[in-house]
């Protein structure tokens, strides 16, 4: 078996001319919506990735606030800047670019972002509605794993999910989406503490690799005919390298891969996310 792609490039540009319309509308009651990124530091990663976020933004009509600062920021100043976003009503939506640089604390950021205004669905309130299972802005990345698995007919009620990695963007509140009742899927959440990572992902019927440690999911860890969703990003010199071991393409029937899986649908839903929020502040 040589697994298919799903294909989160193509289904993102899909969304975003789903986005595009919903915009236009929007434009018509006078409402332009707008996502603020505050990027603090000089690394070059996080850099393209919020080039990235407003190229996206341009390209559905979304208006871009920029807000960069140095990597010598002070708490106070990240502070009041963060603030300002909070209060201007053109930024519909706002994200603080993680992880931050030297002493500034993620956590510690992201609870100070209005929870209305939050794009990334990762203040503690919006994580706590989540996990009350309350309506509120959903963290982005695995928002786009469930709609790229949704959007392509895999499903989801009363599979085996075993997600790998349990980091606040991806892994756990990953386990709480697809918990729910709309999901009904069964989780195993497996992390550096579990004894035996194959013994899980080999009952599995999707695989979700998040942990960040290239190529950990090999061709033997994998249920013939099961999903596997690459999370993993890792640059080496050679370019990126997912968590998912090329090997397991003969295994597989459905790869989302890395690159052009969950990245680009990890974008989809920060504009989603600030589309809703504009939709939401508009009543
Ligand atoms: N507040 C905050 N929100 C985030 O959503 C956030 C963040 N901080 N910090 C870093 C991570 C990482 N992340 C990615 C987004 C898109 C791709 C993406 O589009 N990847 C392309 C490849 C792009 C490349 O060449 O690097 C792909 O997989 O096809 C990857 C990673 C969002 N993050």
């Amino acid at each position: 078996m040589t697994a298919e792609t799903l294909d989160g490039k193509a289904l993102a540009a899909t969304i975003k001319a789903e986005l595009k319309e919903r915009v236009a509308a929007l434009a018509e009651r006078g409402i332009v919506p707008g996502l603020g990124t505050v990027l603090v530091g000089d690394d070059p990663g996080s850099h393209s990735y919020v080039r990235g976020k407003h190229r996206d933004c341009a390209e559905v009509g979304i208006a871009s606030i920029q807000v960069e600062l140095p990597a010598s920021t002070s708490a106070a100043e990240l502070e009041g800047r963060i603030r300002e976003l909070n209060e201007d009503p053109a930024c519909t939506g706002f994200i603080v670019q993680l992880p931050l640089p030297g002493a500034l604390d993620d956590a510690w950021a992201l609870e100070l972002v209005d929870p209305g205004k939050d794009a990334d669905g990762l203040h503690p309130a919006n994580l706590g509605r989540l996990v009350l299972g309350e309506p509120g802005p959903l963290p982005c990345t695995p928002r786009g794993i469930v709609e790229l698995l949704r959007r392509n007919g895999v499903g989801l009620s009363g599979a085996e999910v075993c997600v790998i990695g349990r980091g606040t963007t991806v892994g756990r509140p990953l386990g709480l989406l697809l918990t729910r009742k709309s999901e009904n899927a069964t989780v195993t959440l497996c992390h550096t503490g579990t004894v035996d990572v194959a013994e899980h992902t080999r009952r599995a019927d999707i695989v979700v690799a998040a942990a960040g440690r290239p190529r950990i999911v090999t061709a033997d860890m994998v249920k013939p005919g099961a999903v596997c969703v690459d999370v993993g990003i890792t640059r080496t010199e050679a370019g990126l390298v997912g968590d998912i071991d090329p090997s397991v393409r003969e295994v597989a029937s459905w790869i989302a891969p890395v690159p052009g899986g969950v990245g680009p649908m990890t974008r989809a839903m920060l504009l989603t996310n600030v589309v809703e929020r504009a939709e939401a502040l508009a009543g």
